[in-house]
């Protein structure tokens, strides 16, 4: 066999990747992680984790707005932008270092520098290559960037997630989940907000009647959504920008955010010398990650899949191929079902089967919906419409939920749980939860529905 410096070496250092290092670290393997930015990637550094710390005091700020409609909660409280963003900074800018140093007190080996394949046992960094048996490719992906005049003046996501004065008025380019969920926050921080969509809905992934039920709220607190639009320039103004559409649209702002989408890291990796297959969608590979050469895996936001591109996805393709290159699992990979959520307020969540499935599906599939807002009003915090739409097969087992409302979030994580372990409703009847809750409140009214 051949001798090379490394069991493994791992492209990238996010969620998809570094779970992976560890446990084959810990496994007795010699690993290294190649990261030519911040290690731990998007989510960690520009993405999940700064985004949930800024919506914090948005979520609290909606809540006292739930009891300030009823005069239960009277005077005014804001967002201090510039020490939220402080406080982002102080919790967020020291993980990757965190994350170094534990590479560095397992034994994992951290090359900094771009990663460019020299041959399928070959990795190129910053002049040096490096040799392993095993390579797993897990670049991510980035931001999408339109190519329109007056391009040098649109921002990104991790821009807006850096911003260290709120702007007065901000437009947003695509109404994808990046841009609803910024958008949001910026209107509850005291900013103005446009948002310009190319097509004719937003979120095409969730249920059409939930993202309706969203857009109105963001709509009346002041969002101005402008579908059917395609932002074709944007020009400096002597103060601001000036954003204008295909038809003629125009929208005077002090910031712009291309939020079109996010594209694969495929480029200048030596995909196409080593032989790995990829499309515009990301890297290909079967169903047990490996790409056109067997002894690269990808894994997370880089891979062409059908599932969502989300952390937790990427953290369960990294544990598989710890599990493969270890041995202990033979098998294809096989995805429980995937919990999404939209972090608007209020949220949106999704998991199994789809509303749309299900009813294209009537033979199979029964559709209910839960009230849970209006019917446990005791135990939400006055936020009587919040509801959920569950799917029911033919076993009377629950195979899928949409859920509108601001407790979606943990509601999707229980549901899914359900889901993936097949409970029925007399088992789940067999359980002692805590009470008051949401979700005791939502169990109970989903018992019931099954039991129809
Ligand atoms: C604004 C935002 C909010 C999000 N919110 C959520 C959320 O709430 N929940 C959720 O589940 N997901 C969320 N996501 C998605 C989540 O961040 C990704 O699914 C996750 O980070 C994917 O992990 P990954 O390891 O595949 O990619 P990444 O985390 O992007 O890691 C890839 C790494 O590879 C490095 N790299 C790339 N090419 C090379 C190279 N040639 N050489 C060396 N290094 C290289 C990059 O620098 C990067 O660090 C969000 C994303 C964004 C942008
Ligand atoms: N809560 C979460 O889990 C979360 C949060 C943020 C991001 N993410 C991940 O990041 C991914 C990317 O999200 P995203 O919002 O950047 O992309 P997206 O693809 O979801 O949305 C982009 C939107 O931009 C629109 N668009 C494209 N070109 C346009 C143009 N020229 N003019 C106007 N609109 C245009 C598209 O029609 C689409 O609605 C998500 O799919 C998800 O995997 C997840």
């Amino acid at each position: 066999m051949a001798d090379y410096q490394y069991d493994v070496i791992f492209v990238g250092s996010g969620h998809a990747n570094w779970h992976a290092a560890v446990t084959l670290r810990q496994a007795g393997k010699r690993v290294a992680v190649v990261e030519e930015d911040l290690v731990a990637g998007t989510c960690t550094n520009y993405g999940c984790n700064a985004k949930i710390l800024l919506d914090g005091p948005a979520a609290v700020l909606n809540q006292v707005h739930a009891y300030q409609k009823e005069d239960i909660i009277t005077g005014d409280l804001k967002i201090n932008w510039p020490d939220l963003m402080k406080y982002k900074h102080h919790v967020i800018d020291p993980l990757h270092v965190h994350l170094a140093q534990m590479f560095n007190a397992a034994g994992i080996d951290l090359l900094k520098g771009h990663g460019h394949l020299a041959d399928a046992h070959t990795v190129h960094v910053a002049g040096k290559e490096y040799s392993s048996e095993y390579l797993v490719l897990g670049t991510g992906q980035r931001p999408a960037k339109l190519n329109i005049p007056g391009k040098t003046y649109l921002h990104d996501s991790r821009d807006f997630l850096s911003l260290p004065e709120l702007p007065a008025h901000i437009t947003f380019i695509g109404a994808g989940i990046v841009s609803l969920e910024f958008a949001d926050l910026a209107r509850i921080a005291g900013a103005e907000v446009t948002v310009i969509e190319f097509a004719e809905r937003p979120l095409r992934a969730y249920y059409d009647q939930y993202v309706d039920k969203v857009i109105n709220v963001l709509k009346d607190a002041g969002i101005d959504f402008h579908f059917k639009e395609a932002v074709d320039s944007v020009q400096a103004l002597e103060q601001g920008y000036l954003v204008r559409t295909a038809s003629g649209l125009t929208v005077e702002t002090d910031y712009v955010v291309d939020a079109t989408g996010r594209v694969p890291n495929v480029e200048d990796l030596g995909l196409d010398e080593v032989g790995v297959s990829y499309n515009r969608r990301g890297i290909e590979v079967d169903n047990h990650l490996r790409t056109s050469q067997k002894n690269i895996f990808a894994s997370g936001d880089v891979l062409d899949k059908q599932i969502p591109r989300l952390t937790p996805t990427a953290t369960f393709e990294s544990n598989y191929i710890a599990a493969q290159i270890l041995g202990l699992d033979a098998g294809a990979i096989n995805y429980p079902v995937v919990p999404s959520i939209v972090f608007t307020l209020p949220r949106l969540a999704e998991t199994g089967v789809t509303v749309a499935e299900a009813e294209a599906d009537a033979a199979q599939y029964r559709v209910e919906r839960i009230t849970y807002g209006r019917n446990m009003l005791f135990q939400t915090k006055n936020e009587p419409e919040a509801e959920l739409t569950i799917i029911i097969d033919s076993k009377n087992k629950l195979v899928g939920a949409a859920i509108y409302g601001d407790d979606a979030p943990d509601l999707i994580n229980i549901l899914s749980l359900i889901i993936n372990q097949h409970l029925s409703a007399e088992e789940l009847s067999q359980m002692i939860f805590a009470f008051p809750s949401a979700s005791i409140g939502v169990l109970s009214l989903i018992m019931a529905a099954m039991r129809k």
